[in-house]
């Protein structure tokens, strides 16, 4: 009897839409400073290599440009319509956290040429993405949703906040490792959880982040578990370690046999000959990122750390580390100067 275990199956037909956020998590890497003409090249480049869906927004989302989160140099609205111009092929999308844009900001996106919404909760809270999605579907809306941080919870869990979200509208429900922290099984039976769960009534996604390395692989697991929307950016420009790189994805998926629409030496050109000379701080696996990715802490609260650390003089793993021992989630990102008071004042926090 064999003892090998397939991740892909070698007789089923594996087929994926690719989706680019190299313009939306990326910005987090170049702190929000993306420029009209910037978002244009890249958005050319991706829609002529054929990618899916090309998203554009804040790295925070939509109305994420405030004093908290960081300023965005030209406002999102602007290079929305700006990538709009520029794809022929490819939709654009936006993200948005409940609270944070609302839905006043969902229908300026919607008039400046989104055609998908991504909408974003914490992996308990889906329930505050309802109006959100029943109001993007009444715009005539495509509709996804994120469970974020999907490593803090039991795939079962997961399952029924997928089931909160499907339930009101949306069209694929997102396992999303927000911290890098999940490896290969770990997506696995996180997205065959929700295929279960979902049925016919919802596509299941798979956002990864790079911070254990595993973005690419965690992306063949889930497609081998059946999810059918796999995100990406270009050099993996994305919050903290960074995104799987569209690129990788793009070349690794053809080497499998997973189908795409995605020209691999069409996205290999866009990496190299767009993105990267207009990237001023690569996105790494290091002390800082590893520490995020193996405690399982948030990837946008790497520059809020930063900064904080900084100012009160104490080491940026150190903050990020017990900001993942007090379970700290996104939108908590204040809580990173109170962890680095606390340490500064001698004590373990808390
Ligand atoms: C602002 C939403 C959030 O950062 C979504 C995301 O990319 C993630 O959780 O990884
Ligand atoms: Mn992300």
């Amino acid at each position: 009897m064999s003892t090998q275990k397939y991740t892909l199956d070698p007789n089923k037909t594996y087929a994926t839409k690719i989706i680019d956020t190299t313009l939306r998590d990326g910005s987090h890497a170049v702190r929000h400073q993306f420029t009209i003409e910037q978002v244009k090249d890249v958005t050319r480049a991706l829609d002529e290599a054929g990618v899916d869906i090309i998203e554009v927004t804040h790295g925070d989302g939509l109305a994420g440009s405030s004093f908290n989160y960081g300023f965005s140099k030209v406002n999102e609205m602007d290079l929305i319509e700006a990538a709009k111009g520029e794809a022929k092929h490819a939709k654009i999308a936006a993200l948005m956290l409940p609270g944070l844009g609302t839905l006043h900001e969902l229908r300026e996106a919607k008039e400046r040429g989104i055609d998908v919404i991504r909408i974003a909760t914490h992996c308990t809270e889906a329930d505050v993405s309802i109006q959100h999605f029943q109001e993007a579907r009444n715009m005539g809306l495509e509709t996804a949703g994120f469970l974020m941080l999907s490593h803090m919870i039991e795939p079962a869990e997961l399952a029924k906040q997928a089931r909160i979200m499907a339930d009101a509208g949306c069209q694929a429900v997102y396992v999303v490792d927000s911290a890098g922290a999940m490896i290969l099984d770990q997506v696995g039976v996180r997205v065959r959880a929700l295929k279960d769960e979902l049925g016919d009534d919802a596509e299941v996604g798979f956002h990864g982040h790079q911070n254990m390395s595993f973005g690419v692989a965690n992306s063949v697991y889930a497609v081998a578990e059946g999810a059918t929307w796999i995100d990406g950016s270009l050099r993996g420009l994305g919050a903290g370690a960074g995104n799987s790189p569209t690129e990788v994805l793009a070349a690794a998926f053809e080497r499998l046999g997973i189908k795409t629409n995605v020209d691999t030496v069409k996205i290999l050109a866009a990496a190299e000959d767009v993105a990267a000379p207009i990237i001023p701080r690569q996105p790494i696996m290091d002390r800082a990122s590893i520490i995020q990715g193996k405690v399982g802490v948030y990837n946008s609260f790497l520059f809020h750390a930063e900064r904080a650390a900084e100012r009160y003089g104490v080491p940026v793993q150190d903050i990020l580390e017990e900001a993942g021992r007090r379970g700290y989630v996104g939108g908590q990102e204040d809580m990173l100067i109170d962890v680095a008071v606390s340490l500064a004042a001698g004590g373990s926090a808390a």
